[in-house]
């Protein structure tokens, strides 16, 4: 066997590149295989929180802090200041501290990806199956055949991981949240009423028990947000249309027969529209170690994504791995360690995220209500008119 483990990786999401970042930097190889077909053919929607002990700590690990400063936003532009390394060089004590500076989802992909040969990505590779071979080692499974050996599968392809069954018997459930953004490009001068039923604040809708928010937010146009609660039992059904990528004659559909006025919002939205129904594993997700067989991000323990905690534990997930990989020992024991340190780590993070979603479903069962929505859609409307 090689001084360091033949290493997959399987998924490019900001966990798998991270890992695939900071092992390249070392000089360590490892392939990442990655079921989309290019680095562009999923839209790649929303902005991120990237926390200073986590998110921003990976990058600094992955040598990459000072492509992250170039593409961060923070909102009070003054009351921060970090030097290149990442250190608090001046803070403005009145500044909030949810101040964090936010990236662009696909600027963050970009980067991860400018910053390894293309060759280590083999796009158009979803993983079907992990097979155990005689010696210890493991094959993957793909579409096109067989590739291996591999000592070390790490499993960084998300919620639905093909990996996490090696270990686990848990699977995400459904939290009762279902996320649908919809850009809509100027909508005070295309669409007034649009912008009207949006307004600034949050409307309410509830019908058939499901419970619906659309919070407008973005500057440059509106990025419609809207939160369903729905019986698990729905969700399921409907799981597969409320797929990313689901196009907006399916979406629009689904909303006809309850909530009219949102069809409009849909239709005249641009092409970003994305939707992503909220699943979680349960807090203090763990598993026995298995030689070769490891998880990082929302693989390991997919939360909620109400803590803005999701990328960050993924991307220190990635930099504690190849922290522990990298030291030089027995590669075996350093992914043990690893996975016992991440266990402990995340449950915090998980708890919050938990906790969120419960507030998140009270405030739509007791403040909801198609009359106050009905209300609040004639206010905005008169107002509008004034
Ligand atoms: C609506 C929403 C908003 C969010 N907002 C925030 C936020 O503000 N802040 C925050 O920190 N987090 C947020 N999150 C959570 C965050 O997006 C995730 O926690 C994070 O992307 C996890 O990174 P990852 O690398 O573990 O997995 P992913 O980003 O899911 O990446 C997994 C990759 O694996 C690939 N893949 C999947 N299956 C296979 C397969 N079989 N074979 C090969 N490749 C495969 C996928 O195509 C993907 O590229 C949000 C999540 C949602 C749903």
């Amino acid at each position: 066997m090689p001084s360091h483990p033949r290493i997959a990786i399987i998924g490019a999401g900001p966990g798998g590149l991270t890992l695939a970042r900071i092992l390249h930097q070392a000089g360590v190889a490892a392939t990442v295989f990655e079921r989309e077909e290019h680095a562009l053919s999923r839209p790649q929607g929303g902005t991120l929180d990237l926390h200073l002990d986590s998110g921003q700590l990976a990058l600094r690990r992955a040598g990459l802090y000072e492509e992250f400063l170039k593409i961060a936003r923070y909102e009070d532009q003054g009351s921060r200041l970090y030097d290149k390394d990442g250190t608090l060089l001046f803070a403005d004590d009145d500044a909030d501290d949810s101040e964090r500076p936010e990236v662009d989802r696909t600027a963050l992909r970009q980067i991860l990806l400018a910053s390894l040969p293309e060759e280590i990505i083999r796009w158009n590779h979803g993983l079907r199956e992990v097979i155990p071979r005689d010696d210890g080692a493991y094959d993957l499974i793909f579409e096109s055949g067989k590739i291996g050996p591999f000592d070390l599968v790490v499993g960084a392809d998300g919620s639905w991981s093909k990996v996490r069954p090696l270990v686990s018997s848990y699977r995400p459930q459904y939290s009762g949240i279902t996320f649908i953004e919809f850009g809509i490009d100027d909508v005070d001068s295309s669409h007034p009423d649009l912008a009207a039923l949006v307004g600034h604040g949050k409307i309410g809708v509830e019908a058939d028990g499901r419970g619906l928010i659309v919070q407008r937010n973005g500057n440059a146009h509106v990025r419609g947000y809207a939160i369903f609660r729905v019986p698990t039992d729905w969700a399921e059904k409907t799981f597969d249309l409320a797929r990313p990528a689901k196009t907006r004659a399916r979406l629009a559909a689904e909303f006809e027969g309850w909530a009219p006025e949102i069809v409009g919002l849909i239709e005249a939205s641009n092409d970003h529209i994305v939707s992503r129904p909220i699943y979680a594993l349960p807090v203090g997700h763990h598993w026995q170690n298995r030689i070769g067989i490891t998880l990082i991000g929302d693989a390991a323990h997919v939360m909620s994504p109400f803590g803005g905690e999701g990328v960050n534990a993924a991307m220190l997930d990635a930099a504690e791995l190849a922290r522990q990989l990298l030291e030089g020992g027995d590669w075996k024991k350093a992914v043990k360690a690893y996975e016992t340190d991440m266990f402990e780590r995340v449950i915090e993070p998980a708890e919050h995220a938990a906790e969120a979603v419960a507030t998140e479903l009270s405030h739509l069962g007791a403040e909801l209500s198609l009359q106050h929505y009905k209300a609040h859609l004639e206010a905005r409307l008169q107002g509008s008119a004034a």
